[in-house]
């Protein structure tokens, strides 16, 4: 992967182009798996599976629990293409290089992107398991200048300036509602607003205690430059968070946060989220 500022789109149609001779489906619907939750990757069926290190520009996944592939096939009779495993800011990666796969998912058509992540739950109502809708997000890194759009702008993908008050589909948010409904998860569905930080270190007490103040309900090192990048590009997206662990919001406590207990709950709550991924799946209409 070049070292440059911004996206080189000749990169982005090269990868495309691999991945195209190498599928033989058209898949309108993207989804990609948070920490603990490749498992939406294991319910495709008639799988194909590309490494992202054989995909031209592709980083590598460097998170425990991110495999680094892409798995092509079928899941509720539609055609997807699904991103087990994300980058994240932290490994290292601009942010362009971040959302490189959002782009490549819109030159192979992809309209509506489901996306998954794990997140500590900031919102004191909200228990570990629960899963959250997310509303809107606030970006930490965004605000201060870390953001895929940074750079020339290929109109070929969006506008300069995209607004974002609709980033996330109010039609495609009450369909994954109603699924949740089906399913009988309304008691621990929740809504929120996501806080994307930079992570690789949690939070301080006194960051949660302002991400709180500031209407968060949930924190994650993920998403946001995804969301940008798809919401740029003119795609659908619909986004939950599986909240992984209860933020440490007071002093003198023994408690404290792992990746190893994020991938723990992603293990224990995977098959809901797999059981939502398939229910949304049947619900949605394509063009
Ligand atoms: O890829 P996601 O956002 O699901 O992963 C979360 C955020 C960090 O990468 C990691 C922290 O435990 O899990
Ligand atoms: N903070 C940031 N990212 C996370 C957390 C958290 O508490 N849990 C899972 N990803």
């Amino acid at each position: 992967m070049s070292t440059s500022n911004s996206y080189d789109t000749d990169k982005v149609v090269q990868s495309a182009n691999f991945l195209k001779s190498r599928m033989n489906i058209k898949p309108k619907l993207g989804i990609i798996c948070g920490s603990g939750l490749s498992g939406i990757g294991e319910i495709v069926c008639n799988k194909t599976i590309i490494a992202y290190k054989e995909i031209p520009s592709f980083v590598e996944s460097t998170v425990p629990g991110h495999k680094g592939q892409l798995v092509f096939g079928q899941i509720s009779e539609k055609d997807v293409i699904c991103m087990q495993g994300r980058f994240h800011p932290y490994e290292g990666y601009e942010a362009w290089v971040v959302g490189f796969p959002i782009r490549v998912m819109k030159l192979l058509g992809i309209e509506i992107l489901i996306i998954t992540n794990a997140a500590g739950g900031i919102n004191d109502s909200f228990n570990v398991g629960d899963f959250m809708l997310i509303k809107d997000h606030i970006s930490f890194p965004g605000l201060g200048g870390y953001t895929p759009l940074k750079g020339p702008n290929d109109a070929m993908f969006g506008p300069r300036f995209p607004p974002m008050n609709e980033a996330y589909d109010s039609r495609l948010s009450n369909l994954w509602l109603q699924a949740a409904k089906d399913l009988k998860f309304d008691s621990f569905m929740r809504r929120g607003v996501y806080c994307n930080v930079s992570g690789p270190s949690y939070e301080t007490i006194a960051e949660l205690r302002m991400l709180s103040k500031l209407g968060g309900d949930a924190v994650g090192m993920s998403t946001a430059q995804e969301v940008v990048t798809a919401c740029h590009a003119g795609m659908r997206i619909v986004a939950c968070s599986l909240i992984t662990n209860k933020c440490i919001m007071e002093y003198d406590t023994k408690e404290t946060v792992s990746h190893d207990e994020v991938l723990e709950v992603g293990k224990k709550r995977a098959k809901d989220m797999e059981e939502l991924v398939v229910k949304f799946l049947e619900l949605v209409q394509l063009d």
